[in-house]
C-alpha cells in the first residue's frame, strides 16, 4: 500500500519524476495496460522507468509493493480514480508541444518505428477493414482506391516532388487538384477524354487520409501497438511519416516475396493468395535487403494553405512525370527535380515492381507483374527486358475450374519450360488522340488450357492442359490482367520518340499515329506491313536498345535494365540509396537526421483471427 512516506510528502504533492506531472491520488478507471509486478511497484522511480519504457504508458498508478499499474491514452485524462489512500498517480508530461507546421520534424527513436511500422503494417494487410473502422470513403470502384502497400509507395514519391516554382519536395503536402476524382467506366473507349494536365496524385485520397488517422490518433488502428501520444504531438513531422511509410512497404514487399517462394502452390498461409511468385524453386526467388534503409527524419511540412480544410492540402502547381513520355522525357525530369543520373532513373522506376494502373483512376489498366504485384523483386525489369517466364492466363480450364483460384503453376512452352515473351504498343482510344498508349506483353506458350482454342484437330493437345505439341505455342495476352509496361517504362529499354503519346522513330512505325489509330480498330496496334489490318504483329524488337548514358560515357539504359534483370543483387544495391535520396528530395543531408532503420520482425498476423495483434519487435 502507498503510504505518504513513501514520498516523503504528507500534505503535499509528491515530488515528480523526471517527464511525469503529478496527478493525484487514486488509480486510473480505464485504459489499463499492465501492472502487478512487485519488481516495477518498489517506489515511484522505479515505477516512472517502466512506464517510460512502454510508448504506449500514458499514466502510471503506484501502491508500493503491490503494483506499478500502467494506462494508456484510453484512460482520458485519468479524472476518475479509485482507492485514493492506497495509490499515487503521474502522468507523462508532454515531451514537446507537438509538431509545428514549417519546423524540422523531431527524431524517431527505435520504439516509434517499430510501434508505427507495425500500425502500417495492419493497414497493408487489411486496408479494406481498417478503411471500414477510421470511416474513411473510398471513392469509385472500392478496390481501385484502397490503401494497399503499393499506394503508401506511390504517395511517398509523389509527396517529394517538386512545385512548378521550383520549390518544395518531400513536404507532407499533395496539391490536391483532382485527387479523389475517378473516370467513369462509361467513359472508356469513348474516344471522348482530352488529355488533362491534372489528377496526377488521383487515387491517393484513401492513403493519405489513413496516414493522417495514424498521425494524429495515438491509438489507430486497433490491434496495433498504441502510443501515449500521437506522432504529431510527439513532435514528428508529416513528411517524414510519409517517406517511413514508402521505404516500410519495400520492406514488406521483400518479406511477402520470400514467404511467396515457399509458399505451396495456392495455400494461404501468409495472406498473399493470389500471388504467385514465377521464379519459385530457383535460386533467384528469396531476395535479400542489402541492408537496412536509412530512415531520415527532419523533414518540415509545408505551411498549411489557409483556404484548405486540410493541412495536407495544397493548390500550388506540382511538376509531374508524364507516363506517355520516353526515356529522354523522364530522364530529364528526373535529373531536374531530383537530380538523378540515367542508372538512378531506370532503378527507382523498379517501384512499378508494386502495385498496378487502375483505369478509374490514370485511364491506363493492368498490371506491370501478372499475379506478383506485392512481392518487391526485380521481376520488373525481367518483364520490361523479355526475359522467358511462366505465363499466368486467366479463364478456365477446359473442365471448367478457374484457373486463378485453381493454381499458381504457370504455363510454359512445349518442353515444360518457361515461355519467351514480346511487347506490342496497344491504343486504347479513351483520349481524343487514340490515347492512351500501353505496351502489352504476349508470351509464347502451350494453349492447350483454353477450351475456346480452334486447332483441336491438329493433334496439338493431349489430357494435359499444360502441354502441346512441339511448333502448336501461340502469342498469348493474360486476358483482363495483362502484363503491361507504360510508355515511360518501356523506354528505359526500347529507344523511341513520342508524338503526344503515341510511339514514333522505330522502324515499321512510319504511318502509325493518330489518324491511323482513329481509322480502323485493327490498328489499335501497329501491323507489319505498316497499317495493313490484316498484316502481321509489330513488337518492340523493332526499336534499338536505349543507349542513353548519363553522364556521357556511363552504362547505357538499357544494359542497366539488363543488368538488373539478371540481378536482384544489383538492383537493390541501386535502388535503397536511390529511394533514400529520393526521399531526401528538397534537403541538404545536413538538414536531416539519418539513423539505420530498426531491425524488426513483424510475424504475420491471419486477419481472420479475432485475437490477431499486429507487432514489431
Ligand atoms: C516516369 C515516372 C513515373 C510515371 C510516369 C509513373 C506513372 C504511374 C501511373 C500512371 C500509375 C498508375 C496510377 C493508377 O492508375 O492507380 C503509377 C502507379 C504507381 N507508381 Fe508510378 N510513375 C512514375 C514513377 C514512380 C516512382 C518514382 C515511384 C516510387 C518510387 C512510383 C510508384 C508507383 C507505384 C507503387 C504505383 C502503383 C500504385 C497502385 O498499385 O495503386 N512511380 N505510376
Amino acid at each position: 500500500m502507498w503510504t505518504c512516506q513513501d514520498c516523503g510528502a504528507c500534505n503535499s504533492s509528491p515530488s515528480s519524476p523526471n517527464g511525469y506531472t503529478y496527478v493525484g491520488t487514486g488509480y486510473c478507471d480505464g485504459g489499463y495496460i499492465g501492472g502487478w509486478d512487485t519488481a516495477d511497484a518498489v517506489d515511484i522511480e522505479t515505477c516512472a522507468q517502466k512506464c517510460s519504457s512502454e510508448l504506449n504508458c500514458k499514466f502510471f498508478s503506484l501502491q508500493v509493493g503491490a503494483t506499478c499499474s500502467r494506462y494508456s491514452s484510453v484512460a482520458g485524462n485519468c479524472t476518475t480514480r479509485f482507492r485514493p489512500n492506497q495509490y499515487v498517480t503521474f502522468g507523462k508530461a508532454p515531451a514537446r508541444p507537438g509538431y509545428v507546421a514549417g519546423e524540422p520534424g523531431a527524431a524517431w527513436s527505435p520504439e516509434h518505428q517499430k510501434a508505427i511500422r507495425a500500425k502500417l503494417i495492419r493497414v497493408f494487410q487489411e486496408s479494406d477493414a481498417v478503411c471500414r473502422e477510421a470511416n474513411i470513403e473510398v471513392p469509385g470502384e472500392r478496390w481501385s482506391g484502397l490503401p494497399t502497400m503499393a499506394k503508401f509507395l506511390r504517395l511517398a514519391f509523389h509527396d517529394c516532388m517538386k512545385y512548378a516554382d521550383g520549390t518544395g519536395g518531400c513536404d507532407g503536402c499533395l496539391e490536391w487538384k483532382g485527387v479523389g476524382g475517378r473516370y467513369t467506366r462509361d467513359q472508356h473507349g469513348k474516344k471522348q477524354l482530352n488529355v488533362s494536365d491534372d489528377g496526377h496524385h488521383n487515387g491517393l485520397r484513401p492513403t493519405v487520409e489513413i496516414l493522417e488517422k495514424i498521425y494524429t490518433d495515438p491509438n489507430f488502428p486497433p490491434k496495433a501497438p498504441g502510443l501515449w501520444q500521437s506522432p504529431k504531438e510527439s513532435g514528428f513531422s508529416r513528411a517524414d511519416l510519409w517517406a517511413f511509410a514508402g521505404m516500410v512497404a519495400v520492406e514488406h514487399g521483400i518479406h511477402l516475396n520470400n514467404l511467396a517462394c515457399h509458399k505451396l502452390d495456392l495455400d494461404d498461409a501468409h495472406g498473399i493468395l493470389s500471388q504467385c511468385h514465377p521464379r519459385v524453386g530457383e535460386p533467384d526467388c528469396e531476395v535479400a535487403a542489402p541492408r537496412p534503409f536509412h530512415f531520415a527524419s527532419g523533414r518540415k511540412d509545408c505551411v498549411p494553405d489557409p483556404t484548405a480544410d486540410q493541412p495536407y492540402k495544397t493548390f500550388k502547381t506540382e511538376l509531374h512525370p508524364d507516363p506517355g513520355a520516353n526515356a529522354a522525357s523522364t530522364l530529364a525530369y528526373f535529373k531536374r527535380d531530383f537530380g538523378f543520373n540515367a542508372r538512378e532513373t531506370v532503378a527507382i522506376l523498379g517501384a512499378h515492381t508494386l502495385g498496378r494502373v487502375h483505369n478509374t483512376i490514370s485511364l491506363h489498366q493492368y498490371t506491370w507483374k501478372t499475379r506478383s504485384a506485392m512481392l518487391f523483386n526485380n521481376g520488373y525489369f525481367r518483364n520490361l527486358a523479355s526475359k522467358e517466364d511462366w505465363y499466368y492466363p486467366t479463364g478456365s480450364f477446359p473442365n471448367g475450374t478457374n484457373i486463378r483460384t485453381a493454381t499458381c503453376r504457370g504455363f510454359g512452352n512445349s518442353r515444360g519450360e518457361r515461355a519467351p515473351a514480346r511487347w506490342k504498343p496497344h491504343a486504347f482510344y479513351h483520349l481524343t488522340n487514340g490515347g492512351p498508349v500501353q505496351w502489352l506483353q504476349e508470351k509464347k506458350v502451350c494453349p492447350c488450357f483454353d477450351p475456346s482454342w480452334t486447332r483441336p484437330d491438329e493433334g496439338c493437345c493431349n489430357d494435359d492442359p499444360f502441354s502441346c505439341k512441339a511448333g502448336c505455342e501461340e502469342y498469348r495476352i493474360v486476358l483482363g490482367m495483362d502484363e503491361t509496361m507504360l510508355n515511360s517504362d518501356m523506354s528505359l529499354y526500347r529507344q523511341f520518340s513520342t508524338n503526344d503519346g503515341i510511339p514514333a522513330g522505330c522502324p515499321g512505325l512510319e504511318d502509325w499515329n493518330s489518324e491511323a489509330i482513329k481509322s480502323d480498330w485493327r490498328l489499335r496496334s501497329p501491323r507489319i506491313p505498316s497499317n495493313d489490318v490484316h498484316g502481321d504483329s509489330w513488337d518492340s524488337s523493332h526499336c534499338p536498345f536505349t543507349t542513353i548514358a548519363d553522364p556521357p560515357g556511363s552504362t547505357p539504359m538499357y544494359r542497366v535494365v539488363e543488368e538488373y534483370a539478371d540481378s536482384n543483387e544489383k538492383f537493390f544495391a541501386d535502388f535503397f540509396p536511390v529511394l533514400e535520396k529520393m526521399l531526401m528530395n528538397g534537403y541538404n543531408a545536413s538538414d536531416l537526421v539519418v539513423t539505420p532503420m530498426a531491425s524488426h520482425a513483424c510475424p504475420y498476423q491471419d486477419p481472420h483471427d479475432w485475437h490477431r495483434h499486429y507487432s514489431c519487435s
